[in-house]
């Protein structure tokens, strides 16, 4: 959990338990460290990497892109030709290695010359026939592959294709030259293959022949056009980009299109949902009429509540990736890579029947649109720049003068020797907040008894917040901390700009300040998984919560991380209510995004807890045990977004001051937050709770079990230290950051980064003034037992909406009642959709809210809809 800065004291911060042990456990099926040192070290892998290399280098394959497509050129003109000259070609094809080469080539007619004639006298005579012209088609498809780095037809399907139809042309050739007996001039066509397969079998089967190879036809075209999932007209015309539907065009695209028809095949509705196409941003140069893409306008952000859930737009929707394709493509590579690299929680449901499409599509759909990219959602998006943040110019090392040190060392000594303790050596190192010096005991010392007088040394030292640590866990020592006279502010500039924290590749990185030993530590809350912060009025409580809240701003795309900030103080957290449209979340109904009132509290924990059942829904529908899995099966197109799959943000739900809320709602907010401290971590749910008021009333036994990482500030007694550490010493602390972090049951000391008010400020600007999603994303709607949000809910149908009549079609003629249908089909946002499905609701177009599924239609069609809709009009 660590990220350890350069220090000769480096090995003074334990990693927790919990990561050792993930080092070491090797996990089925995947990658592990060791694995991959072993192989590093082969030279197996050298070649590997050289050739990745050269491969990678745009200039290498041009050249063989184009050296392949004029081979293939070559190679055509040869086939062709010896259709027709092959039979003159054949006696100098034979003995041309009887005779002197350039004598053979003069008498050679083929127009590829004596090498042409040979290839062919191979390819076409003695194999495929007139079926090896597929062969070159092959070859300078992969060379147009390879030089433009973009598919003129998928090229694994394309092979496949056009691999059988060499074979199988020469099988249904040889069959008709064979009973032609035309095999003395026409055996060119069919290629040996085909004569001597039919010679071989027809004198058993005879007509049979025939059959036999119709058969295989239809074998092959079974499988390759999956015809479980097409309509039989379409078969009558193969055709290798992929698509298969009647409508089948030339775009690109069609193999997308063809990945969407197969999968929505039982559902004749939704085909004609497709058929207008939802790809309005794709292609664009390809088809200018449709709606174009304005490279700096993001596409639409889809809200994504559960209903909305089935409506998101395919990932393969996005932008087709323009010249920059291959950088994104590169990217991405790099962030799945480190995405699947790391472990997170898991999830022990047993995967369901999983969606697995056709591998060709799937590669197609990969090579054709490279790794779906969430950060494209906001592609301009600038990350925050360091000069946000102040550069305190008083931040300099703490200032403890060797005087200090030795006159602490004296008196340390002195004083234990008062009480009868012997030590071996005592050692300092300096902290920015406090001094730790070390003990080492002499032989026979009881350690309890260093630690019984502990208030006897700090009254000698006369300096507060003396805290003796007996022994130090890992060393045979013992440890005194005492504050500094001078001590370092430690700026949040300062730790940003770290190579620890900015070069993290944590999931959640929080750098929560400096350690004794001055080394940076960064946290990842994802592992965490969730933080319970307890700190007395004005000991740097907030300043916490601010500089978790900047680390992750700074590390995180909006794609990628949502924030749901609940601040019952009303006050500490509002300048946070710029990122509406990047990081936070809220529920449907809500005007604001900082959500400070008891009642909407309890709603939205219990909408996260809505929205953790949906997420644990899809990622069991996937198959995966945790959030990362199951991001970079979506990011590899791996998962279809017409079954409600889509990108998941993390989700860090904070709320300053647990206290208030405990006071008012009691059992309906403890409820909800063990639940989801419980069951949220696998599914990229984490929460970090503070307080004011560590008490047992407050940080319940079923709040605190669930919370393995607490951190403390200044407390004011050490029962409050108990509660939240289960140890004394956070009433020690001497407050301005100065905190204890307790994981894994370890505890650190800690000096807070800090962070003012002005620089959060200019940071939310920074954020919020650029172009960001339409709304905030919404959390999944709940109605409370009381009706919830249901009694402000009065619907005037005198009043509707412009788009009414618009929006009740559309659902009637797609039989689906979801906001997000109308949103993106009538291009229209979150709240306004959110309306018009309540006023068809209320016309009985569609009936009423049922959780997470759509809800129903209850009009069957267009022409029961035209009557109601003349009836509200009063016509
Ligand atoms: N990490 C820090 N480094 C230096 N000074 C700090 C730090 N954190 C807090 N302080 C100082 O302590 C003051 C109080 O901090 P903060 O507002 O965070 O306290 P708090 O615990 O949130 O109080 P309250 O609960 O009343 O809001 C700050 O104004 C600042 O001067």
């Amino acid at each position: 959990m660590v990220q350890p800065t350069t220090s000769p004291r480096q090995n003074t911060v334990r990693q927790p338990t919990a990561d050792r042990t993930r080092q070491t456990v090797p996990r089925p099926g995947r990658d592990n460290g060791a694995a991959g040192k072993l192989r590093d070290k082969g030279p197996s892998l050298d070649w590997g990497a050289a050739l990745d290399r050269w491969f990678s280098d745009q200039r290498s394959t041009l050249t063989l892109g184009v050296l392949l497509m004029l081979v293939a050129v070559g190679l055509f003109a040869a086939f062709i030709s010896y259709l027709t000259t092959g039979q003159a070609d054949q006696s100098v094809v034979g003995s041309a290695f009887s005779q002197p080469l350039a004598e053979s080539g003069q008498e050679t007619r083929n127009w590829a010359g004596l090498v042409g004639a040979f290839i062919a006298h191979v390819f076409v005579f003695r194999w495929f026939g007139v079926g090896a012209l597929t062969l070159p088609i092959i070859m300078f498809l992969a060379g147009y592959k390879l030089a433009l780095r973009r598919e003129l037809l998928p090229l694994s399907r394309a092979t496949t294709g056009l691999l059988f139809l060499a074979v199988w042309s020469s099988l249904l050739l040889g069959y008709i030259v064979l009973v032609t007996d035309s095999a003395e001039t026409s055996s060119v066509w069919c290629g040996g293959i085909g004569y001597e397969f039919n010679v071989s079998l027809y004198s058993l089967f005879g007509w049979g022949n025939l059959a036999f190879i119709a058969f295989i036809f239809f074998f092959f075209v079974i499988y390759f056009f999956d015809v479980r999932n097409i309509k039989i007209p379409s078969l009558s015309i193969p055709d290798f980009s992929g698509s298969t539907g009647p409508g089948s065009s030339k775009r690109p695209d069609a193999t997308l299109q063809s990945y969407e028809e197969s999968e929505l095949e039982d559902e004749d509705e939704v085909l004609v949902d497709k058929a207008p196409a939802p790809v309005s941003n794709e292609f664009v140069a390809d088809e200018p009429d449709e709606e174009p893409v304005v490279a700096t306008k993001p596409p639409e952000p889809e809200p994504f509540t559960e209903s909305t859930a089935p409506e998101t737009p395919a990932p393969v929707q996005e932008a087709m990736p323009k010249p920059t394709g291959v950088t994104l493509t590169i990217k991405n590579r790099e962030s799945v890579t480190d995405e699947v690299g790391a472990d997170q929680g898991e999830l022990s449901a047993t995967p369901s029947p999983t969606f697995e499409p056709d591998p060709f599509q799937e590669d197609d759909l990969v090579a054709l649109h490279g790794l779906y990219d969430p950060t494209l959602d906001l592609p301009q998006y600038q990350y925050p720049v360091n000069e946000l943040l102040t550069d305190y110019q008083n931040n300099r090392k703490a200032q403890v003068s060797e005087d200090e040190l030795t006159a602490n060392k004296e008196k340390i000594e002195s004083t234990l020797r008062n009480f009868g303790i012997e030590i071996d050596s005592i050692q300092a190192s300096i902290g920015p907040t406090v001094t730790l010096y070390e003990i080492v005991p002499a032989k026979g010392v009881r350690i309890s008894k260093i630690k019984s007088l502990e208030d006897d040394i700090a009254l000698n030292l006369s300096a507060l917040g003396i805290r003796i640590i007996a022994p130090m866990p890992g060393m045979g020592t013992i440890g005194i901390e005492v504050p500094n006279k001078n001590r370092e502010m430690v700026s949040m500039r300062s730790v940003i700009m770290s190579d620890v924290f900015s070069s993290s590749k944590f999931d959640l990185p929080i750098v929560l300040g400096k350690t004794i030993s001055n080394e940076i530590y960064v946290a990842d809350l994802a592992k965490m998984p969730h933080l319970l912060m307890a700190g007395a009025t004005g000991q740097g409580k907030s300043v916490g919560l601010n500089v978790l809240l900047t680390s992750l701003i700074y590390k995180k795309h909006p794609s990628q991380l949502k924030l749901v900030l609940v601040d019952p103080k009303k006050v500490e957290l509002t300048l946070f209510n710029k990122l509406e449209r990047h990081f936070l979340a809220k529920l449907p109904d809500a005007e604001e995004p900082i959500i400070t009132d008891t009642k909407k509290v309890v709603n939205t924990l219990n909408s996260l807890c809505i929205e953790m059942d949906n997420r644990y829904n899809l990622l069991k529908d996937a198959g995966c045990r945790n959030l990362k899995e199951y991001n970079a099966k979506f990011v590899k197109r791996r998962l279809n977004p017409d079954k409600g799959h889509r990108f998941l943000p993390y989700i860090v739900l904070i709320i300053d001051e647990l206290a208030d809320l405990m006071m008012t709602a009691g059992k309906e907010v403890e409820q909800p937050i063990a639940r989801l401290a419980q069951l949220a971590r696998a599914i990229g749910i984490h929460l970090v709770v503070a307080t004011q008021r560590p008490s047992v009333n407050v940080i319940t036994g079923l709040i605190k079990a669930n919370f393995p990482a607490r951190l403390s500030f200044k407390v004011t007694s050490k029962i409050d230290s108990r509660t939240i550490l289960d140890a004394g010493g956070a009433e020690q602390l001497v407050g301005m950051g100065d905190m204890l972090l307790s994981s894994n049951s370890d505890i650190i000391r800690l000096q807070c980064p800090f962070v003012d008010t002005n620089e959060i400020e200019d940071l939310c600007d920074f954020v919020g003034n650029q172009r960001g999603y339409d709304d905030a994303y919404v959390l999944p709607e709940f109605v409370g037992d009381d009706g919830g949000q249901s009694d402000d809910k009065d619907i005037d149908l005198d009043n509707r909406d412009p788009m009414f009549d618009e929006a009740a079609r559309l659902i009637v003629i797609h039989q689906q009642g979801s906001t997000s249908l109308i949103q993106r089909k009538l291009k229209l946002g979150y709240n306004r959709a959110g309306r018009l499905i309540d006023q068809l609701e209320a016309a009985k177009i569609v009936g009423s809210f049922e959780g997470s599924k759509a809800r129903d239609v209850l009009v069957q069609d267009l022409q029961m809809l035209e009557e109601i809709l003349k009836r509200l009009k009063g016509e």
